[in-house]
């Protein structure tokens, strides 16, 4: 491969990609013909219920484990093949579960990581800056509550400036300011072109983050895409909220007969609300714009709702 190719390569393509392991004579396909293209710079969001290969997906980028099917490319380097043992040092990882040492202390285990890398130890300490653990640089590793081993972990995988990070799970255990300043961080990493693939389970979290969603069904690829191009597809209505006079919603149902599908709800004298087709959302808000309402919001599918609704379909 040339290096102009490697240069307009993605960050990471799956192409057919299968993992399967056997059980008492049973095929487990823990990935199964997943193809997946992430552009340089992305931030996406990888969900999927537990055990739905999303840890897999990771370790087979990583190149710990093998294929049984299909082919993978980090930065246009083919996982197992001969460049990639260069590739993988431009990669990051925060496993779901990081093996620490508690005798060490926070220097001393990213500079173990850090040799471990081949990354310079010179990086440690402002790393621990950057994840807000200078202070407790010195202090062994026993005493670190859940969201600072956490921070430790991701420390651990900035080491060495990688250009693709996979983080799996990065924000269990950090309370909401901690989550504030990791997806901050995640900006200037993205800011500086690096490429982030991350697992989660909480979905609000991702919801307002991610540039794309990719969602894994018993090792299946079900959905990929934009949230907003992913609300396109959900065939869930909108809920469009009102509050006006009695009597202005009173007659409202009647007035709006020609919008046909339109699900009312009557939340007291003053409020109603309306579950509204996708289809239905502009005329339905264009006739209420005439009308004298005192107040009105619409709320879209949360990826919650999407999430169950693709699952169901998957
Ligand atoms: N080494 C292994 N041997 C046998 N089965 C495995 C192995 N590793 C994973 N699996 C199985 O593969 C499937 C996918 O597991 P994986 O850990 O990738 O899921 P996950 O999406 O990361 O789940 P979670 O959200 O619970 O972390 C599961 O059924 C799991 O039991």
């Amino acid at each position: 491969m040339t290096s102009n190719s490697v240069d307009a390569a993605p960050a990471l393509r799956l192409q057919g990609v299968a993992r399967h392991y056997g059980r008492g004579g049973a095929l487990l396909k823990a990935l199964d013909g997943v193809d997946l293209t992430v552009p340089r710079g992305q931030l996406l969001g990888l969900i999927g219920h537990n055990g739905a290969g999303k840890s897999t997906l990771f370790k087979l980028v990583l190149g710990l484990v093998a294929p049984s099917q299909g082919r993978l490319w980090v930065d246009g380097c083919e996982v197992g093949g001969r460049h990639f043992r260069e590739a993988r040092r431009r990669l990051g990882y925060l496993p779901e579960n990081l093996v620490l040492y508690d005798n060490l202390d926070g220097l001393e285990t990213l500079r173990f990581f850090a040799r471990l890398k081949g990354a310079p130890l010179a990086q440690c300490a402002t790393l621990l800056e950057e994840v807000g653990l200078s202070h407790a640089g010195r202090r062994p590793v026993r005493e670190y509550s859940k969201g600072m081993r956490q921070r430790l972990g991701f420390a651990q995988a900035l080491l060495g400036e990688p250009q693709l990070l996979l983080l799996d799970e990065p924000t269990t255990g950090l309370d909401p300011s901690a989550i504030r300043d990791f997806y901050a961080q995640l900006d200037r990493l993205r800011a500086r072109g690096v490429t982030l693939v991350i697992s989660s389970h909480i979905l609000a979290e991702l919801e307002q983050r991610v540039d794309a969603l990719a969602m894994l069904s018993h090792g299946r690829l079900c959905a990929h895409g934009s949230v907003a191009a992913l609300r396109e597809r959900s065939t869930r209505p909108l809920q469009v909220r009102l509050q006006a006079d009695a009597a202005v919603l009173d007659a409202l149902p009647q007035q709006l007969a020609g919008l046909p599908g339109l699900g009312w709800q009557r939340e007291g004298a003053h409020r109603a609300s309306i579950d509204c087709p996708r289809a239905l959302k502009m005329p339905l808000l264009q006739a209420l714009a005439a009308r004298p309402l005192v107040d009105l919001s619409v709320q879209e599918p949360t990826l919650e709702d999407l999430y169950f609704e693709l699952r169901e379909a998957a």
